[in-house]
């Protein structure tokens, strides 16, 4: 089994973190839909996103990747085809909830099939809604876990309430919206990342938000693009946690998008008295990129939960180990969705600091933290199969008196291919 290595250290320097994963799949989703030539710059080459190109080569579009330079050639939304074999998703859960919403509009038969951990994975949430719209789907568990298989069309629009705070529900009930003869609603109760109504504009799609409710008329055109992805304040938050939990750390991350659906890290790095700056230097279409300065400094204990959530869910495993560092009792809660990520977070990530020796207790919706300034332990760790459990036993181990060995590392390159070289050319 292939492991790494890891010492402690500080983390000084510059960086500039790969494209944001979210972004990345919406930019190749809207890409094969519009009509003519999307080109994309600075896209995230990690496996979800490569299993998002692939899903869309099987429909039919023709996709050119060169570096992080993609060109998307398409027909339109017309002229997708019905895969001759099953489509393989891999580990992303966004690019099976994102291409269910836009496999109800069509009228093919496509199968979809993921990998161990995807296949835990709750469908319901849009299997539900998008067969109340009109499409056929089937599969394990009465359509609830993949294998499924959908056959769409003849999609009639609807108003719909989120029943968790989810931006791939959303999504996936928006482009379904794209496929009907009328006005599709989603409300969404407290916001979500909102870059699939960003990008829709970019695209010639008029789509209208008043107050929670977000609304798409079906049946427009979409023209081709030029798109760039912001780096990914998701990858950029491991390396400003393990900068703010480091004595003699200074570090800046240039060109990370900072959507205010998406900085939900930035709070809590303010409040807890990190030493931060955040410059907004320009905008990509509608998206807010800039540059983060941090310095390691002495943190004190929060309380993260309700509206908190949306905007930094899948920051939490590396609040967790942050908070081990600040002085008093933080708690996480009204995090429950983390049970169904790529592992049950919660678990993992209480199972993995405990033997670190963290102060850590996992509730039904989060965790409470209890800092401390004793040293934490070194050791060997797996990664659950999920890549944002390996960068944080990764960040960890600035901080341990032994080395740090991870088990199955390269699971880290579903949204972070390039982090060991990033992380070791700021570690002194
Ligand atoms: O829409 C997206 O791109 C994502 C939304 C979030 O999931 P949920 O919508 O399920 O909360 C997040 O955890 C995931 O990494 C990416
Ligand atoms: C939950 C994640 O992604 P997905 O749902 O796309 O698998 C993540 O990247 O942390």
């Amino acid at each position: 089994m292939k492991t790494v290595q890891l010492h402690n250290g500080t983390l000084t320097g510059e960086v500039r973190v790969p494209g944001d994963k979210s972004i990345s799949h919406r930019s190749v989703m809207l890409g094969a839909l519009a009509k003519g030539t999307t080109t994309i710059s600075n896209f995230l080459t990690g496996a979800d996103c490569l299993s998002t190109i692939e899903a869309f080569r099987a429909l039919g579009v023709d996709i050119a990747v060169e570096g992080q330079d993609v060109t998307i050639e398409s027909g339109g939304f017309h002229e997708l085809v019905e895969p001759k074999h099953p489509i393989d998703l891999g580990n992303s859960g966004t690019t099976t909830r994102l291409l269910l919403g836009i496999l109800a509009g069509l009228p093919h038969h496509v199968v979809l099939y993921g990998d161990a951990s995807l296949t835990k994975r709750p469908m319901n949430r849009v299997t539900v809604p998008l067969r109340e719209m009109g499409a056929r789907i089937d599969g394990r568990d009465h359509g609830d876990k993949l294998p499924l298989s959908i056959r769409g069309g003849q999609l009639t629009p609807m108003t719909y309430t989120l029943p968790v705070n989810s931006a791939q529900v959303k999504s996936s009930i928006l482009l379904a919206g794209l496929f009907t003869k009328g006005t599709t609603t989603v409300v969404e109760p407290v916001p979500t990342r909102d870059h699939t109504e960003r990008m829709l504009k970019a695209f010639g799609v008029e789509v209208n938000r008043e107050g929670n409710d977000i609304s798409v008329v079906g049946n427009q055109e979409m023209s081709g693009t030029k798109l760039e992805v912001p780096g990914d304040i998701s990858s950029a938050a491991f390396f400003l946690v393990g900068a703010a939990m480091t004595d003699g750390s200074d570090l800046t991350i240039r060109d990370v998008g900072l959507n205010p659906t998406r900085t939900g890290i930035v709070d809590v790095l303010e409040r807890m008295g990190a030493s931060i700056n955040v410059t907004t230097t320009r905008y990509i279409g509608d998206e807010a990129i800039g540059d983060i300065q941090i310095k390691g400094s002495r943190l004190k204990a929060v309380t993260i939960g309700g509206d908190d959530i949306p905007a930094l869910i899948d920051e939490l495993p590396i609040i967790a180990l942050l908070a081990s560092q600040a002085e008093g009792e933080t708690v996480i809660k009204d995090a429950e969705e983390l049970r169904w990520k790529e592992t049950d977070r919660i678990e993992a990530v209480v199972q993995t600091l405990s033997k670190m020796g963290v102060h850590i207790k996992g509730t039904s919706d989060g965790m409470v933290i209890n800092g401390s300034e004793e040293p934490l332990k070194g050791g060997t760790f797996e990664t659950y199969h999920d890549h944002r459990m390996g960068m944080m036993i990764a960040m960890a181990s600035l901080l341990t008196e032994d080395p740090v060995h991870i088990q199955n590392p390269e699971v880290i390159d579903v949204s972070f291919p390039t982090f060991f070289n990033d992380l070791e050319s700021l570690t002194n």
